[in-house]
């Protein structure tokens, strides 16, 4: 029988050695690969962090302008997946569109389910790239508007805003979508990264492990979250409504979306950069309700829960305020995720084993058994 006892929800469990992304949850610090996300996000392109969660290193101009050149490339999708996204109905959630257009994909990738480091290289780039071609195609065709085509002289942070629009993103619009993407682009071992390994760790192929990621994301206490919190804000709908509103939501033993974390004692260093986003693009647009609110929402948490926000918090903010639709806020986390997860699948291979735990079994067992005619 298994040496450890048994930890629910695997809680602070150990489950394997990464060189990609580091957590100090007590003092709200996250580093990819040895830098401090706060001096990246700013400062770096998202390519760059899509380099440096890959090759381990910051790229050269050389290394930088291949990646950006294979990205492009990459972008459009076969014509099969297109169609897919067009026969869909039009209230699918843009999640679930998502996750079988990977699936989807990973058919139609030429590389088909070939496992040298070269070819997984290739199929990493294929998804980076085309994870926000589905998502603006699907968001159009959903209302009845034809996608737009990737434009090679975009960055990916930019091309996603033009593809979703139709017209090339503001200034503003552009570098905060860019940061907002380095800054969800990779959290150690979350529930979606672990199960994109554990498929990896099968040696399965890369879509497959994706697949598995982007249906873990999903759920409203992972990436889902981010949803969710723009729901509630419109449920309160006001600055004036938000501290009544959450004392009743807690009273009824309700989780506030956008709160608390299974590894950070303090504030997600994440949410400190997006909320100081949320105010750009708010004072940018004139309009500072949904940073007001949220931040009358986090007093009355932190003041009677002790609880602090977490990346989802403020992100569908910012993300409103660049006329980005609601639903599709969980699949915009998984086009910067999809770079974490794809690393990680990369080091699962290099130096696999197969994630297999233990079940602590607490039901019967010793039965008697009855045969069918006399139960
Ligand atoms: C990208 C991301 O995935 S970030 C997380 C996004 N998810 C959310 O924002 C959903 C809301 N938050 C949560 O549900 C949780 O805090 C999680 C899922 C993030 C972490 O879960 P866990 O580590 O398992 O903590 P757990 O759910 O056991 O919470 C511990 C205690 O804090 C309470 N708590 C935790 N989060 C919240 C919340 N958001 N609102 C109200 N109470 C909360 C729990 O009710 C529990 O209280 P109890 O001990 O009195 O029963
Ligand atoms: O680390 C986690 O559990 C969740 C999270 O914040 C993320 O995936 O970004």
């Amino acid at each position: 029988m298994p040496e450890q006892g048994f930890k629910a929800g695997l809680e602070d469990v150990v489950a394997n050695t990464s060189e990609i992304c580091f957590i100090d949850g007590h003092e709200g610090r996250l580093v990819y690969r040895g830098y401090n996300v706060a001096d990246l996000a700013e400062t770096t392109s998202f390519e760059e962090v899509v380099y440096l969660l890959w090759n381990g290193d910051l790229p050269n101009q050389a290394q930088l302008a291949q990646l950006k050149d294979e990205i492009k490339k990459s972008a459009p999708l076969a014509k099969p997946v297109h169609e897919f996204l067009r026969s869909l109905p039009h209230d699918t959630h843009p999640m679930d569109a998502l996750r079988t257009a990977v699936s989807l994909a990973g058919i139609y990738d030429p590389d088909g389910n070939a496992m040298t480091p070269e070819a997984n290289h290739r199929k990493a780039v294929r998804l980076v790239a085309q994870v926000p071609t589905i998502v603006a195609a699907f968001d159009r065709l959903r209302h009845g508007k034809s996608p737009v085509d990737p434009d090679p002289s975009l960055s990916l942070a930019e091309n996603f805003l033009y593809m979703l629009h139709g017209e090339k993103p503001k200034e503003l619009h552009a570098k905060v979508f860019n940061t907002a993407l380095i800054l969800h682009a990779d959290h150690e071992l979350n529930a979606s990264t672990f199960s994109a390994r554990v498929t990896a760790g099968t040696l399965s192929d890369m879509y497959s492990a994706i697949t598995s990621a982007i249906g873990t994301l999903k759920g409203p206490l992972h990436g889902g979250a981010n949803e969710q919190v723009m729901y509630m804000l419109q449920k309160i709908g006001s600055v004036e409504n938000a501290k009544p509103w959450v004392e009743a939501a807690l009273a009824r033993k309700e989780k506030i979306m956008g709160f608390g974390h299974r590894v950070y004692r303090t504030e997600d260093p994440r949410a400190i950069i997006l909320r100081r986003l949320s105010k750009d693009v708010g004072e940018d647009a004139h309009d500072l309700k949904w940073y007001n609110m949220l931040n009358e929402v986090r007093e009355v948490i932190m003041g009677s829960k002790k609880l602090y926000p977490n990346v989802d918090l403020y992100s569908g903010s910012v993300y409103f305020q660049m006329g980005i639709p609601t639903d599709i806020f969980t699949p915009v986390f998984a086009i910067s995720r999809v770079s974490g997860w794809t690393a990680h699948v990369l080091e699962q291979y290099q130096n696999n084993r197969l994630i297999r735990p233990r079940a602590e079994y607490t039901g019967a067992t010793h039965r008697d058994f009855v045969p069918l005619e006399k139960r």
